[in-house]
């Protein structure tokens, strides 16, 4: 497992192309670029051989569980991590970025364009999930229909409004 502390990291420029250090950029990085430079590290390494569907879909889930391992343990902790010192947040980002790397080029190898796809279920989330009816409120979808007001004994029109369809 990787321990963090930046001590193995060098950020040299390679084939790969530029890797200045995060703390020189100043935009976001965009799903587009992580695409590119993880097909480009394999395609250096020749190692597009490995980096099959199923082959990334396992090292995401391990690489999953090398962050769970982070949390293990420790019980519930504070948004934002006050305590933890440098090297636990450095190790952290670290377990966190394996798990976007292999996503991202999970999804560029099945031929998913991830950032559209996410887009997609972010409004597919949003029609399961109305704020009227799921405010304040960690119900999953098919329960939060509980939620609705008892039916009104007058001017009831009937239109039938809370529909949880997904309607995409
Ligand atoms: N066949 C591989 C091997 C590695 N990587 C890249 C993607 C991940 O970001 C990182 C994973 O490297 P390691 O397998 O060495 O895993 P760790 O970085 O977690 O190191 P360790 O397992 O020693 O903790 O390297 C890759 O794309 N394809």
């Amino acid at each position: 497992m990787s321990m963090g502390g930046g001590t193995e990291k060098s950020f040299a420029s390679t084939a790969a192309g530029d890797m200045t250090t995060p703390k020189e950029r100043e935009e976001d990085v965009s799903l587009a670029e992580l695409k590119k430079k993880m097909a480009d590290f394999a395609k250096e390494r020749d190692w597009d051989q490995f980096h099959s569907p199923r082959n990334l879909l396992l090292a995401l889930v391990g690489e999953v569980g090398e962050l769970s391992e982070i949390f293990q343990w420790k019980g519930e902790v504070p948004k934002g991590l006050p305590d933890w010192k440098k090297e636990e947040k450095e190790h952290l980002g670290e377990e966190l970025s394996d798990v976007l790397l292999y996503l991202v080029r999970l999804s560029d190898i099945c031929g998913i364009d991830l950032g559209k796809a996410a887009l997609r279920k972010l409004q597919v989330n949003a029609n399961k999930y109305p704020v009227n009816l799921s405010k304040g409120s960690s119900k999953k979808h098919n329960q939060i229909i509980n939620n609705l007001p008892p039916p009104s004994t007058t001017n009831d029109n009937g239109n039938g409004s809370g529909s949880v369809d997904d309607g995409v």
